[in-house]
């Protein structure tokens, strides 16, 4: 079996596009710039807490202006953005552009006055946003099709991995410049000139790499038209948020999380101050966040494998909002820092929970629409957060009470803030917990602590079940996989549910014969259990034991959504004599091909019993299915089914992969 060799693909691809020499190039700029951009963010907040004179709330007013600005042009000139990059020459653009930011950070401590931060900030972001589409449109340029994907991956993971390094950067130059004051008595205007002139550098040196690539080829255009859609594209996508619930509790919810994480980067200068310390305090909150967001995304799920994903989205925002009113209360830097990690892991839950069931929940035809205002809602809720926090936090001002004599409480507007920020998150998240609670009646307790869900997976071979309505190309798909995995050297049984045992041959015939006529519903459930007992125990689990990729088409959650929602059974009902009957054996991946149901049945022309029920109870089968597949993310692929059949294949075959990978390791170490 070639298992090792595809064990190793995503590697491969990786060293693979990193031996393009301009994409080398590319990625190397890419990441001097972003570090150099999360720096400035940084930056920008404690020169303008530096700058803004003495008191709490001036501070304040300057934070929420520079962030506010910050994030404004591109929200205005976003949209331009692409059109314009178009027009130019993509190496000069990417060369320039990064000159130009790294001029403008060097002037702001040379100018050295808060009017000159302001336009600094807007031009710098407005180069930007002519950059980001250049380089996003030369990516594809520089990389064979087949690696773009990898290419996009390490274009995010550069972009957003670098928020870590650059606030530990940044917490280093601000030490420099402390001792640099302490013993040198170098004095500079604030505390972040040395950072910004760093800063400068970083993006001098970006614009150095580029130049050394070679010309960039004009390539496709970039796509103006879903840039210049944009207010048309949030038109659309409200009103498909706006009417659908489970959608519109995912959206305020994720945008929540975005708000949650936002508040204390917009306050964390100002905080940072009002615990005593400061701007190497800042950069500590500020990786914080981004470290709790990362492990959040990363492990939060996996650690919690039991708990509903709909539930651990509302759970998650609760979480961070309980985390926020702590840190609200507590005057402790370090303990402040601790506890903004925890708020960072509770928001990065929600937020890639969110992200996953909005993929699953959002009917395909606005999924691109939906995701696409997702992304702009973000961006306007950070702006309004980055910039209300500190004002905000500025109105309300810093309030001492004497208690008696000796003790004081001190409260500032910082403080007060988060509080208001940890209220609005609890609220959203216990909102989005109702609305979409799918298990009402077990507790929270009984699901963190009661039994793990029944199943156990097959400790050899790999098995994997095609489900979804009919004609969603189930078969069709069970047939390209099959062929396309033999191609590849690997053993595969190809099999199918009800009818591929001889007594399931006659199961069948009675399930599915019209002449049969009605079923009572427990009748038609056993007799499908019976066939999935015979089938497991004489089919699948043997072919398992003998290390093969065993593909069903149809398993257990068939008849979890046909007889248990489809019919008046319940799921549990139907679950236990199904579990029961295939020993627990779960597939190691299951693939739903999700359609409409009329799609799927008008791909037919002669119904057979099932087939011939009316569209609700179809309607209600998919539901089924899709509820199944929400609740397992990691055991689940869902594919529009309305692709094509090479789409669908390529798809199903890259989810398995790291499967079949993992049964080739099983395989090795038994
Ligand atoms: N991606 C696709 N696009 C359009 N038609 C398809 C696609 N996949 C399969 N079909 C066609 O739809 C019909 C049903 O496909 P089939 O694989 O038998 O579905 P299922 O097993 O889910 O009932 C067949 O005629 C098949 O050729
Ligand atoms: C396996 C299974 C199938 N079914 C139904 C779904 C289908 O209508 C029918 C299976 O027929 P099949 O020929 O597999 O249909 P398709 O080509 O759509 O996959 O039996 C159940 O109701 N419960 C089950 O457990």
């Amino acid at each position: 079996m070639s298992g090792s060799a595809i064990d190793d693909v995503s590697a491969t691809g990786l060293r693979a596009i990193f031996r393009i020499r301009d994409f080398r190039r590319m990625w190397t700029a890419l990441g001097l710039a972003s570090l150099a951009d999360w720096m400035g963010l940084l930056a920008i907040t404690a020169f303008a807490n530096d700058i803004a004179g003495g008191g709490y709330a001036e501070k304040n007013f300057a934070i929420a202006g520079v962030l506010f600005l910050r994030v404004l042009p591109a929200l205005v000139i976003g949209p331009l953005g692409g059109y314009i990059a178009d027009r130019l020459d993509r190496r000069t653009t990417l060369v320039v552009g990064l000159v130009l930011r790294g001029a403008c950070f060097a002037s702001i401590p040379l100018v050295g006055t808060l009017w000159w931060l302001f336009v600094a900030t807007v031009l710098i972001e407005a180069v930007n946003a002519v950059w980001l589409p250049t380089k996003d449109a030369t990516i594809p340029n520089l990389v064979p099709t087949e690696r773009l994907e990898d290419a996009n991956r390490v274009n995010l993971a550069t972009t957003y991995g670098s928020a870590l390094p650059a606030a530990a950067l940044f917490i280093i130059v601000a030490d420099i410049t402390e001792l640099l004051s302490t013993y040198a008595g170098w004095t500079t205007g604030t505390s972040a000139d040395l950072t910004m002139y760093v800063i400068a550098v970083g993006f001098l040196a970006g614009g150095a790499v580029c130049q050394t690539m070679r010309d960039i080829p004009r390539g496709s255009s970039i796509a103006a038209e879903d840039q210049a859609g944009l207010v048309r594209t949030i038109l659309d996508g409200w009103a498909y948020i706006r009417d659908t619930d489970v959608v519109r509790g995912l959206v305020v919810g994720i945008v929540g999380a975005f708000g949650a994480g936002g508040v204390v980067i917009g306050l964390g200068r100002v905080y940072a101050t009002d615990l005593g310390a400061d701007d190497a305090g800042y950069g500590v909150l500020f990786g914080c966040v981004f470290l709790g967001l990362g492990t959040g995304m990363w492990l939060g799920p996996r650690t919690l494998p039991r708990v509903s994903r709909r539930r651990l989205f509302g759970l998650g925002l609760i979480a961070a909002g309980a985390t926020l009113a702590v840190i609200s209360l507590i005057g402790n830097m370090v303990l402040a820092a601790v506890l903004v990690v925890v708020l960072g892991y509770f928001a990065g839950i929600s937020w890639i929970t969110g992200y996953t069931l909005l993929g699953l929940e959002v009917a395909d035809d606005v999924r691109g629409r939906t995701f696409a205002l997702v992304q702009s809602l973000i961006r306007i809720a950070l702006a309004l957060v980055l910039a209300l926090g500190p004002a905000v936090a500025g109105l309300i001002g810093a309030h001492r009470w004497r208690i008696t004599d000796h003790a004081s409480l001190t409260y500032s507007g910082a403080q007060f803030t988060f509080l208001i920020a940890a209220a609005v998150a609890v609220v959203v998240g216990v909102s989005a917990y109702r609305r979409m609670n799918d298990r009402p009646g077990v507790t929270l307790r009984e699901e963190l602590t009661g039994p793990p869900p029944r199943g156990r997976y097959s400790e050899r071979g790999t098995f994997v079940a095609l489900e979804g309505g009919e004609g969603a190309g189930k078969s069709t798909q069970a047939r390209l996989l099959a062929d396309a995995l033999r191609d590849g050297g690997y053993d595969v049984l190809l099999t199918h549910e009800p009818g591929d045992t001889p007594v399931g041959a006659t199961l069948r015939k009675i399930l599915l014969d019209v002449e049969t006529g009605t079923l009572s519903h427990r009748t038609e459930a056993l007799l499908y259990a019976a066939d999935k007992a015979e089938h497991v125990d004489t089919v699948v689990q043997p072919a398992l034991d003998a290390g093969k990729v065993v593909i069903t088409d149809r398993y257990v959650d068939s008849a979890l959504a046909y007889q248990g929602a489809g019919r008046e059974l319940t799921r549990d009902e139907v679950e236990d004599v199904t579990r029961w009957a295939t020993a627990q054996l779960r597939p190691h991946l299951t693939v739903l091909l999700d359609v409409e149901p009329d799609v799927g049945l008008g791909r037919f022309d002669s119904p057979d019993r099932l087939e011939s029920e009316p569209v609700d109870f179809h309607t209600r089968v998919r539901d089924s299915f899709r509820e199944l597949a929400a609740a397992d993310p990691e055991h689940y692929l869902v594919v529009d089914a309305h692709g094509s059949r090479d789409e669908i294949a390529a798809a199903v075959r890259a989810r398995l992969e790291p499967h079949l990978a993992r049964a080739v390791r099983r395989q090795e170490q038994s």
